[in-house]
């Protein structure tokens, strides 16, 4: 079955909606965002929400140690997400540092799957998101999904788990769920007015968890 992370929660409601959805991970944007969360409010929501067995996944664009450090003394974070361009030695350091899965975002385009290969054996795991000018993630724009099963082979081989993200919504998740994805990572596509929406969350499990 498909596994689901939704992402860029920003309030204590949407914490509460994904703790009772059907999601395996919720994830929090510590990067430059609309989405963007502060380590203290996320602290504050959790010790009321009970998560159960989700995992917590922090969003990164470029991150130091430092900067997943000050993260790390208020959230209990169980996989690190390196949204932008790190490199290897980046995220290895990453990894000693801190001795959690880092799960490494590529951005697609027609070569990307052969970059897949330049992090085997570091990466724990890729979220390949569309690429946009100006923003790292959360654009709710989509790429061309006949491109998902080549990204889905290297990651087989490599033994890691490859969730495709960019432009997901309740209405095209069925186009998606076709190419037999890993994963599926959601920011955009389930939000009303700016908050995680109990409706378009629905409407994905209906599809992502009947298949
Ligand atoms: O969600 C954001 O605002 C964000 C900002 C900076 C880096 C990553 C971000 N989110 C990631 O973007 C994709 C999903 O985007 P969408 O569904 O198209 O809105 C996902 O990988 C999020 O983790």
């Amino acid at each position: 079955m498909t596994v689901l992370k939704y992402c860029g929660n920003r309030s204590l409601q949407d914490v509460q909606l994904i703790a009772k959805s059907k999601a395996d991970y919720i994830g929090f944007v510590f990067a430059e965002s609309k989405r963007k969360v502060e380590p203290k409010d996320v602290k504050r929501w959790l010790s009321v929400v009970q998560l159960e067995t989700k995992q917590i996944v922090g969003v990164f664009v470029h991150p130091t140690v430092c900067s997943v450090a000050s993260v790390l003394e208020h959230v209990p974070l169980s996989i690190i997400q390196c949204h932008g361009m790190e490199t290897v030695q980046t995220v290895q350091q990453l990894k000693e540092r801190f001795q959690l899965p880092v799960w490494k975002v590529i951005h697609h385009n027609l070569e990307a799957w052969t970059y897949m290969r330049a992090w085997k054996g570091v990466a724990d795991g890729f979220v390949i998101d569309s690429g946009r000018k100006g923003a790292w993630g959360g654009t709710g724009i989509s790429f061309d999904w006949c491109n998902v099963p080549q990204y889905m082979e290297e990651a087989y081989k490599q033994g890691v788990p490859c969730f495709i993200a960019g432009g997901i919504t309740p209405d095209n998740v069925e186009q998606l769920l076709a190419y037999e994805p890993f994963g599926i990572d959601i920011s955009s596509g389930i939000e009303e007015n700016d908050r995680k929406s109990e409706k378009k969350i629905n409407k994905i499990e209906q599809k992502v968890k009947s298949c």
